[in-house]
């Protein structure tokens, strides 16, 4: 199933660059870069356009993705499509920089999986350490109470 929006998280070593983000939906939030699938784009064609036009950097490949399901209050089922992509260590960075969607820093991987961190959305620390660890394409359905099942179905 294709979705509407795109999520991507850059690593480099043990940090992610993270957007805290300026607008609705989960305002205010620590979330990876992104945004809207548009016209016919593929959901990585869009992920690399918003990477470029979010950070100025220019990808040409992403090291692992999926996409994460979640069933709606009203009963229908929506997702994102989720990211990982993994810079050379000798690009050099600079943060933190404040953008119209919000502002841009390196967070470190720990920082963004702690149990406590209420900054980041509910969803990512269940996520995220597929993406980190296994390269390739994942499927995964978020069930209220937190739990994220990977499945073993084949990307469309
Ligand atoms: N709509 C929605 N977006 C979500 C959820 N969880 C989550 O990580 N996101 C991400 C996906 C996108 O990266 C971002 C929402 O997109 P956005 O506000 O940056 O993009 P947009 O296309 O509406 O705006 P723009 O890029 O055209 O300015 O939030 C969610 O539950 N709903």
């Amino acid at each position: 199933m294709k979705f509407k929006y795109t999520v991507c998280f850059l690593k480099q070593g043990n940090r992610i660059l993270m957007l805290n983000r300026e607008k609705a939906p989960i305002m205010g939030i620590w979330n990876g870069v992104g945004g809207k699938i548009e016209g016919n784009e593929s959901p990585v064609q869009a992920a690399l356009r918003e990477v470029w036009e979010e950070t100025g950097i220019r990808l040409n490949h992403f090291f692992s993705e999926g996409v994460v399901e979640w069933t709606t209050s009203n009963g229908s089922v929506d997702g994102i499509h989720v990211f990982l992509a993994v810079l050379d260590q000798s690009l050099d960075y600079p943060t933190p920089i404040k953008t119209r969607e919000g502002i841009l820093d390196w967070k470190k991987i720990d920082w963004i999986l702690d149990a406590n961190n209420l900054g980041i959305p509910e969803k990512v620390p269940h996520y995220l350490p597929f993406l980190l660890n296994d390269e390739g394409y994942h499927a995964f359905h978020y069930k209220a109470g937190g739990i994220i099942y990977e499945k073993s179905e084949d990307r469309e």
